[in-house]
């Protein structure tokens, strides 16, 4: 296999006993193993290597930054619907001895009767666990009874589709369809027998589908044409029979967008700002991955910062950068929110670049993804859109990196490998040595600070595109509101601006963060509350399915008519949510065109493409959304957006709590006043005087960045550090509280004593610094007791190691109780 054997080609090698997937990372020459230990590769899974050279260093630091193996982060890199599937079939060998044993005669019954079998179809077979059946096959195995079979396969292959063509040349076609349409007015059968109303519309719906396949002039999917023209596949076969259309079978890629036809666009003439923005991307950054004589090469490549008020034209600024890059034969990436990766926002991408663009959305089905990602692989698309695991694209000569919005929160993966797509992307453009263009109304502090340190190149739009305003801001003090008396959701001044509004047939966005009906239900005799018995949080009623729901593990009851502990039936719902102002919005707005934006809402496939699409129609009059409707939404018509309740996240036990709300609050009042018509926006809070609302109101990030930025250096907290987290949990609360001690004293001693810290690395000036350990906010969750621990530090290297030796070697309370331990490093959310 010398010759075969790439690196980052996945292949098979025999592993304890079975054959395991792996990839090959490197090439040695000699080893210290027994010659006896080494054995050779079964089988080699790739054509071409799955993992470039890049992807192969990109993984690995990851693996060492954020704590975690190689292998996982490897596997994170490539989505499921592309790595290969393992089947084990069991196979009689010919000749062989009957076994001895119950279990081993029954076994070879089965295969005797039924050929080969996997081994979990033989595990239900004979009525044994999987895991017990294993050894027997082994032991068979080796007396030469009968032959495992270990193959992979991809789970996810390239599909055949039934397809329609035309069968005859188009004036033929055209014949047809108008005597179809004849025959669809009932003029051609006036003196005759009058034709059944069935046969009307037949004939319509005929004319109809030879005219979609006439006009798009390929081959159409039959489940796509039979959706457009809104018939059955029958019809189908009846112009089939008449000798009209092929069907066939065929490869047909699974264009996720290819039922929306969207119009091309031209680049726009950028204003001075942008022209600006450009100039320096297109100077420093463009060239930088051409003209490689004028930089030397150990120069970083540059990272932008293009800082753009909402509606300030970022995205044409990334699609001309984009342009640039294209025209040096060299591909792009761009991440952006999943939230934001509505068929909308990424038309826009393919409006501009068409076939080029390939586009990654957790929306895909395996087999569209698996697709979407040979098209890359191949070099078909040398424009990738996606979420945060698009930055593991498979393109070929990458140009650069665009994340578009790179203050959200989605960039971070909440699972293992905890990474955050900013920093990731980061270390791919110096692997690739290609510059990153990140982009922002509200960038985070830390994109902030490096900018103003001069680590990135700041870029600014400071206005909105064609002179446009940016909207009014208004703070409402709900405390005053009770005070005179108004007792309902709506301060006078929403109220009377939802009014104006709908009578000039504008629209209206009202944001509240929180889903369901009411937050809190509990009992006015007794103070009994509704809590999850799994988590320490209270449930969530949901008016729709009339359930109790907890929003951390999924969990759902019915509610109880009277107190389940004193039976009073004074029971009160108490906490808004999206479905009380949806209620509350129709019983004071009658007249108004109502829908509700957010997870419940949106459940059906689909679901979130069609309310947005009804509401650019004007068929909604106002939207009403969690976070779901802050981002990337740019509809013309929309003149008031109404924050119901500002302060939700403000008071949250997290460093970052502030920024997370100027942040939302801001994106969310920028979807006011985009177009010609003038934007206003009414923001309702219990705390005007937060320093956080005061700036939303004046649009001004640099005023609230240089507040939030002291806050945060006083307590020393990132920008000014790099914090990691450690998590342990478990069910039993005394137990996990005495891990988190002994984690305590363990990492103590390797700060404090100079012989075991030797064995982490020393970096200068970088002590650690342990807050905790203490119970976590959500001190549980699912049935577990958590305590965590806060590591603070200049050197983020430093706590990857304290951790990584902590995974390695855990202390004995961890081990014997079965505690989990979570590591994330750069967290996002410290709940
Ligand atoms: N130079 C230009 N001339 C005219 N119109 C422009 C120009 N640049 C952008 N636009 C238009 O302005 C609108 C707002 O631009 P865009 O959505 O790119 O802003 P943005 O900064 O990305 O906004 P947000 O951060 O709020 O999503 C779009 O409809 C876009 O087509
Ligand atoms: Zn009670
Ligand atoms: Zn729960």
């Amino acid at each position: 296999m010398d010759a075969v054997l790439q690196l980052g080609t996945r292949v098979l090698a025999p592993f304890r006993g079975t054959q395991q997937e792996g990839v090959v990372v490197e090439r040695l020459d000699e080893t210290d193993l027994a010659p006896g230990k080494i054995k050779d590769i079964s089988n080699c899974l790739d054509e071409t290597p799955t993992f470039s050279t890049d992807l192969l260093a990109l993984t690995k630091w990851m693996a060492e930054y954020y704590v975690c193996s190689w292998g996982i982060t490897l596997f994170c890199a490539v989505p499921a619907a592309v790595r290969t599937q393992k089947e084990q079939k069991v196979q009689l060998l010919p000749g062989a001895p009957a076994p001895r044993g119950k279990i081993q005669k029954e076994l070879v019954a089965f295969l005797e009767a039924e050929g080969e079998l996997s081994l979990n179809q033989l595990a239900r077979r004979v009525g044994v666990s999987y895991q017990n059946l294993r050894p027997k096959i082994t032991a068979l195995q080796e007396k030469g009874i009968v032959n495992l079979d270990v193959t992979h396969k991809p789970k996810a292959n390239t599909q055949l589709t039934t397809v329609a063509t035309l069968a005859l040349p188009p004036a033929d076609i055209e014949a047809e369809i108008d005597r179809l349409k004849g025959e669809a007015d009932g003029s051609e059968e006036s003196s005759g027998p009058r034709p059944t109303s069935r046969r009307y519309v037949a004939a319509a719906k005929h004319a109809e589908i030879l005219r979609l396949l006439l006009d798009e002039g390929v081959p159409l999917a039959t489940a796509d044409l039979t959706k457009r023209v809104n018939t059955s596949i029958s019809l189908l076969r009846t112009l089939e029979r008449r000798g009209f259309v092929h069907i066939t079978r065929a490869q047909a890629v699974r264009n996720p967008l290819s039922s929306e036809p969207i119009a091309a666009t031209q680049p726009l003439h950028l204003n001075s700002a942008q022209s600006m923005a450009f100039a320096e991307i297109q100077n420093i950054g463009v060239s930088h991955t051409t003209d490689a004589s004028s930089f030397p090469a150990t120069e970083c490549p540059p990272t932008f910062l293009l800082h753009g008020v909402t509606g300030s034209g970022k995205t044409e600024v990334y699609m001309q950068a984009m342009t640039e890059i294209l025209g040096n034969g060299k591909s792009v990436i761009v991440l952006v929110p999943e939230i934001s990766l509505t068929p909308q926002a990424a038309s826009r991408f393919v409006g501009r670049f068409g076939e080029r663009v390939a586009l990654l959305h957790s929306r895909l089905s395996d087999g569209e993804r698996y697709d979407q990602w040979h098209r890359i692989q191949k070099g078909e698309a040398d424009i990738v859109i996606g979420p945060r695991s698009a930055v593991f694209a498979p393109v070929k000569e990458l140009g650069m990196l665009i994340i578009d919005e790179e203050h959200s929160d989605s960039y971070k993966s909440d699972t293992v490998p905890r990474y955050h797509a900013r920093d990731v992307a980061q270390k791919r453009g110096e692997l690739a040595n290609c510059p990153v263009l990140l982009g922002s109304a509200t960038p985070s502090l830390e994109s902030f600070h490096r900018a103003k340190n001069g680590d990135y190149r700041l870029l600014s739009l400071p206005d909105r595109v064609l002179g446009r305003k940016m909207p009014d801001v208004h703070i409402v003090d709900m405390r005053t509101e009770l005070k005179k008396g108004n007792r309902t959701i709506f301060s006078d001044i929403l109220r009377s601006s939802i009014e104006a509004c709908l009578e000039r047939r504008e629209q209206i966005i009202l944001f509240l963060n929180r889903r369901g009906h009411s937050t809190h239900v509990f009992c006015r005799t007794c103070g009994y509350v509704e809590r999850c018995e799994n988590c320490s949080i209270s449930l969530t009623f949901h008016f729709e399915t009339k359930r109790l729901v907890c929003h951390h593990c999924g969990d759902k009851r019915p509610t109880h008519p009277t107190c389940p502990q004193c039976s009073s039936p004074a029971i009160r719902y108490f906490g808004l949510g999206t479905e009380a102002v949806e209620q509350e919005v129709r019983k004071a707005f009658p007249q108004a065109r109502v829908k509700r934006f957010d997870a419940d809402s949106t459940t059906r496939k689909n679901a979130h493409q069609q309310i947005l699409e009804t509401f650019e129609q004007q068929k909604i009059d106002v939207l009403i959304g969690t976070q779901m409707v802050s981002k990337g939404l740019d509809f013309p018509n929309v003149t008031l957006v109404g924050v119901i309740a500002a302060d939700t996240s403000l008071n949250f036990p997290d460093f970052r709590a502030s920024e997370q709300t100027f942040s939302l609050l801001t994106q969310v009042a920028g979807r006011s006043g985009r177009a010609e018509l003038e934007g206003k926006v009414v923001i309702q809070t219990y705390m005007p005087e937060h320093y956080c609302i005061a700036a939303v109101q004046k649009h001004d990030y640099l005023g609230f960045y240089a507040q939030e930025v002291e806050a945060r250096g006083a307590l020393r907290y990132p920008p000014f550090s790099h914090v990691g987290t450690l998590l342990l949990r478990g069910k039993d609360e005394k137990q996990v509280e005495e891990a988190a001690h002994a984690v305590r004293d363990q990492l103590q001693i390797w700060l404090t004593d100079p012989a075991p810290a030797a064995q982490v690395p020393d970096v200068g000036e970088t002590d650690v610094e342990i807050l905790g350990p203490a119970p976590a906010p959500l001190s549980k969750i699912e049935g577990k007791f958590r305590w965590h621990f806060l590591l603070r530090s200049n050197s983020v290297e430093r706590i990857s190691q304290l951790l990584k030796h902590l995974a390695d070697e855990p202390p004995v309370a961890i081990k014997s109780n079965a505690i989990e331990f979570v590591i994330d490093i750069d967290p996002t959310n410290i709940l």
